[in-house]
């Protein structure tokens, strides 16, 4: 059996509710979920009193199987830790495989790294941010209010967290007198 067979799926229409979310599973992270990722322990562990959700990722009925395209909505709720912005995990495709990103709400970035060298591609409504294959990515909430983004990957992609925990992700983005400030790791 191949390893992403899975039951075909029809075509189908995607609705959005109220709040532009597609109606499927919702993945909630938790600050105590975002262990190793921001640089000051100290803050994160204080802010772990109160465990706030930092992101949701609301998934459509698109499965992760080769050939497909899964779209997913993520939320970033506002705020810092430590003055780094709140932000999500971030991973890299273990399948080398490109994804694209669509600003809905709110203003934000897309820091990139390919283990070498960081980019950063700022994002507002209507931004399309291109995730090239081999390019790990973290998205981060650089405004007061919650940044949205719509997400459309090959469904074989995968993601794999650890390399973000080994490698880093070139830049920690913080909060800076004139906007983000991004800072070599
Ligand atoms: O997976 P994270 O790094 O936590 O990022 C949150 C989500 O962002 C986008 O929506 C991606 O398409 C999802 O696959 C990912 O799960
Ligand atoms: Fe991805």
């Amino acid at each position: 059996m191949p390893p992403f067979a899975t039951p075909p799926v029809p075509p189908m229409r995607i609705t959005f509710d109220a709040r532009m979310e597609p109606s499927g599973p919702v993945l909630t992270r938790r600050m105590s979920d975002l262990r190793g990722l921001f640089a000051d322990t100290a803050a994160w562990e204080a802010a772990l009193a109160e465990d706030p959700v930092v992101y949701e990722v609301a998934s459509s009925p698109v499965p992760e199987a080769e050939g497909e395209l899964p779209q997913s909505i993520t939320t970033i709720h506002p705020g810092r830790v430590g003055g780094e912005f709140h932000m999500t995990k971030g991973h890299i495709h273990p399948r080398p495989r490109g994804e694209i990103y669509l600003g809905l709400s709110g203003v934000g970035g897309l820091l990139l790294f390919d283990g070498d060298k960081p980019q950063w591609i700022p994002m507002e409504p209507g931004t399309i941010g291109y995730i090239p294959p081999g390019w790990a990515h973290r998205s981060v909430n650089t405004g007061d209010e919650p940044y949205r983004f719509l997400a459309v990957y090959p469904g074989d992609a995968g993601h794999d967290y650890d390399w973000v925990l080994r490698n880093g992700m070139g830049y920690r983005v913080l909060s800076g007198a004139d906007g983000p400030l991004l800072r070599p790791f």
